[in-house]
């Protein structure tokens, strides 16, 4: 880094001073805090996003967003070229930058990692970084904190993109490096084509079912609910309302995240809707659950959760290749025996992960957070992930779109059978319509609706996949919680010492038990989650071992 650089980032930096006393940190899925305390982690993000850029010689992008969290909290997360997540190797740096307390320790980490990471200063291209935001009124004030970082690297430009879903930036951080054009009309455009393509493609003897009725949208009061109904007019064969489009506050009583832990129905969601199919977004639209309010108590819901999504999913493409593969094997052409694989995190329901099984499916576990799921279903053919909480999609390898797109060729222009042929144009408009970069509610949401009408189900019907185990879910408040430390994709506490025994004596007094803790990454909890055969076991030991963290990690502890 030359002079001017070095006094450009130092001049930018005293501008953007830390807060006093705070300590962030990268976490499951970016920075979050209250907004007031982000404008110089934003800042300094914008700087490593412009690095990240000059080092991979690709598009970044910058979403601020703090997803399902209150209003006054804001956040910031960094797209990869691929469109998914940033890699973890660049976490460290990130954590070391947003809490260095002085432009000149700043400058100080940026100089030594700019040197291990071999980052030419000198002839080097264009480096550019797109930006995002929700809906959140800090968001404004944010974006510029993080342009003003970008701009600090010379050479290096920001492109405001606008209010958008997450997904939505993924998407188009993913478009612009495979060079096509990454604006918010031709992402509504591929989703809304791959749709009709997949409505077409329904079986014929289906076209009377239970879902015919209008589907009904929680948007969370967010960003997903105005995008929504802007592109739902593209949608045709598909009738939506959305409530929850912005004149509430956002995620207050609303949102895919309040439905899915507390299990009742959404603001403006009431008894006059029981029956109907319904889903929710959260507040940056990347995740989704359905639900139905029950008839008779009045917030009630049968919750449908990612874990559901992700079966119906897997059931739905386990098809398709079967109808693919069909005498494949006696002929032994060509046939591709594609490895379809599901990963879910020790939040999913026992029950959910029994189904999968029993469905002969490869089921694999990872620790919470998008960007380990989404890693280990990469590495399948076809990888299913999802988050109970319903953050997922499904990701196809170049390979197997490879040989899909020929295989689909040939078929087209041969006889045999257009079974095949409808299989095979199922499977690559899925692969269109379904977000490759990350989990998108409202790709998502197409996909269900689709799969539903395939089958001819009504959302009860799908909720009948199987019976989730009772569950609960609690968050203690400790002294330190980076004290616990886990292993087996979170499922064992190795520390603080003796306490996995303890939890697994009370684990043992309920039949089917389960129960496991893990310090959370986005609030300063630890979550205890635990499952038994009636919710009466779930909630008494979820609260035994509630009460054992307690006791290990709390206030009275030390
Ligand atoms: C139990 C739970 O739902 N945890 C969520 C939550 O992470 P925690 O690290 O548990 O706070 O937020 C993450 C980001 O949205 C999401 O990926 C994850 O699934
Ligand atoms: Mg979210």
């Amino acid at each position: 880094m030359n002079e001017k650089q070095q006094s450009l980032l130092l001049e930018s930096a005293a501008r953007f001073p830390p807060p006093k006393g705070v300590r962030l940190s990268y976490g499951t899925a970016g920075f979050r805090a209250d907004a007031s305390l982000l404008e110089s982690t934003v800042f300094r993000v914008g700087i490593l996003a412009a690095l990240r850029s000059l080092k991979t010689g690709s598009v970044i992008g910058l979403m601020i967003t703090a997803s399902h969290n209150k209003v006054a909290d804001n956040g910031i997360k960094v797209a990869d070229p691929s469109g998914g997540m940033l890699t973890q190797d660049w976490e460290p740096f990130s954590d070391a930058i947003a809490n260095a307390p002085d432009p000149h320790s700043l400058l100080q980490l940026i100089t030594e990692f700019v040197k291990k990471e071999e980052i030419g200063f000198e002839g080097r291209q264009l480096a550019e970084v797109l930006l995002g935001r929700d809906t959140r009124p800090s968001g404004e004030a944010l974006l510029e904190a993080a342009k003003q970082g970008i701009t600090s690297i010379i050479g290096a430009i920001g492109t405001d993109m606008g209010v958008v879903t997450t997904p939505q930036l993924h998407w188009m951080v993913r478009a612009r490096n495979r060079g096509l054009e990454a604006s918010e009309s031709c992402y509504f455009h591929q989703l809304s084509t791959s749709f009709r393509c997949l409505m077409d493609l329904k079986p014929e003897e289906i076209s009377k079912n239970g879902n015919d009725a209008t589907l009904v949208v929680d948007g969370a009061d967010g960003v997903g609910g105005e995008k929504l109904e802007q592109f739902k007019k593209m949608l045709t064969g598909l009738c939506i309302e959305v409530r929850n489009r912005g004149d509430g506050i956002l995620n207050e009583g609303v949102g895919a995240d309040y439905v899915q832990k507390e299990k009742v129905a959404p603001r403006s969601f009431g008894s006059a809707d029981a029956g109907l199919r319904c889903a929710s977004l959260d507040g940056d639209a990347d995740r989704l659950v359905y639900f139905s309010v029950l008839s008779k108590k009045n917030n009630n819901i049968e919750l449908v959760d990612g874990d559901k999504i992700l079966s119906l999913f897997a059931l739905f493409i386990k098809e398709q290749l079967s109808i693919l593969n069909e005498g494949e094997g006696k002929k032994g052409n060509d046939s591709y025996q594609a490895r379809l694989g599901v990963v879910q995190t020790a939040y999913a329901n026992g029950a959910s992960t029994d189904y999968l099984n029993e469905m002969g499916l490869e089921v694999v576990l990872t620790p919470t957070g998008v960007k380990y799921l989404h890693e280990k279903a990469a590495e399948f053919d076809i990888g299913i992930y999802f988050e109970a909480n319903g953050h997922g999609t499904i990701l196809f390898s170049e390979a197997f779109l490879c040989w899909l797109e020929t295989s689909h060729k040939t078929l087209l222009s041969t006889s045999e059978g257009s079974a095949k042929q409808k299989a095979a144009s199922r499977l690559l408009a899925v692969s269109q319509l379904i977000n490759q970069a990350v989990g998108d509610a409202l790709s998502g949401l197409l996909l269900v609706e689709v799969i539903l009408k395939y089958m001819g189900w009504s959302i009860h019907r799908w909720n009948e996949l199987y019976h989730d185990l009772p569950s609960r879910q609690l968050k203690v408040k400790v002294v330190d919680r980076t004290a616990v430390l886990t292993a087996n994709a979170e499922t064992v506490a190795v520390q603080p010492i003796g306490i996995q025994e303890a939890i697994n004596a009370e684990i043992a007094k309920y039949p089917r038990g389960r129960c496991f803790i893990r310090p959370s990454g986005t609030e300063d909890v630890i979550r205890v989650y635990a499952e038994a055969t009636s919710q009466d076991a779930a909630d008494a030991l979820a609260s035994s071992v509630a009460k054992l963290v307690d006791q290990y990690l709390g206030f009275g502890s030390s």
